[in-house]
């Protein structure tokens, strides 16, 4: 079984997969629903958050050069807040999407490192408006955020939000590319993987659809309502390579978000 993240950003990898791979089931959901099935075993192959990858490495293997990674902006990882600067974010009530597991952590680690603040974390429904009226700032990932970067809608009588792009604060934080996700392959079911060629056909996808950004931002655009010139640019600022600066950033983020985390755990799918 396959799992699908639901996102454009995976859409790379994951346009027309159906059809390359016909007999293999696919399983679709936000990030939280997809790592839960795999950790469950009822997901052979699939991205992941990297924070719950490296919760349980010693379960899980990662294929070479795929992630969703950025070098500053990612445009989809975005703190909406009432306050202009995050530091003024000390002991409020800051919403937190239950859809992520990477981003909410990168939060948190901005918090301690680069603001040196301490909010009060609520997990909340990815929906801004709720998360705002309770809330005096919400965290949000994925076609959502996007939208709402997108858009910028004034919410009530207060208005317009300030928005903090996380990918931007890694940034200024570390000066290293962020990476949000990675392709793993549950250890005990990789030859099943292997027999299925799952991996070769994301492979293939990948390498065709990266050539092919304007047509998938085509499709893509009216399912979320932005236009496609900006699903487009969204694609095109995104990497979804594992290159050396890449796993550098990796690294140094789990030294901070996961410190029993070794990085000699991390080991690679054999195809
Ligand atoms: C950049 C993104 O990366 C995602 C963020 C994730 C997380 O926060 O756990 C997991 C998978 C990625 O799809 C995004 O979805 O906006």
């Amino acid at each position: 079984m396959l799992g699908v993240i639901d996102y454009l950003n995976t859409q790379p990898m994951d346009y027309g997969i159906t059809e390359r791979l016909p007999h293999v089931p696919v399983q679709r959901g936000v990030p939280t629903a997809i790592n839960a099935a795999v950790l469950r075993g009822e997901v052979a192959v699939a991205p992941m958050s990297v924070y719950e990858w490296a919760l349980h490495a010693d379960e899980l293997l990662v294929v070479r050069d795929f992630s969703i990674a950025t070098i500053g902006a990612v445009n989809s990882v975005n703190l909406f807040s009432w306050s202009a600067d995050p530091r003024q974010l000390d002991g409020q009530p800051v919403a937190l999407t239950t859809d992520s597991a990477t981003s909410i952590n990168l939060l948190r680690v901005l918090c301690e490192r680069h603001y040196r603040i301490q909010p009060e974390w609520r997990s909340m429904a990815s929906n801004l408006d709720a998360m705002l009226a309770e809330c005096q700032a919400g965290l949000m990932i994925g076609d959502k955020a996007l939208v709402e970067a997108a858009t910028r809608r004034h919410l009530g009588e207060r208005g317009l939000p300030y928005c903090f792009d996380l990918g931007d604060e890694w940034l200024k934080l570390s000066g290293l590319p962020f990476v949000f996700a990675v392709w793993v392959v549950r250890r005990d079911q990789a030859e099943a993987v292997r027999e299925a060629g799952i991996v070769p056909a994301l492979r293939a996808a990948k390498a065709e659809n990266l050539t092919r950004i304007d047509e998938l931002a085509q499709l893509y655009a009216p399912r979320i309502s932005v236009s496609p010139g900006v699903c487009a640019k969204y694609l095109r600022d995104l990497r979804y390579h594992l290159t050396s600066v890449d796993l550098e950033g990796l690294h140094t983020f789990l030294r901070y978000a996961v410190p029993s985390f070794q990085p000699s755990q991390l080991e690679w799918f054999s195809e």
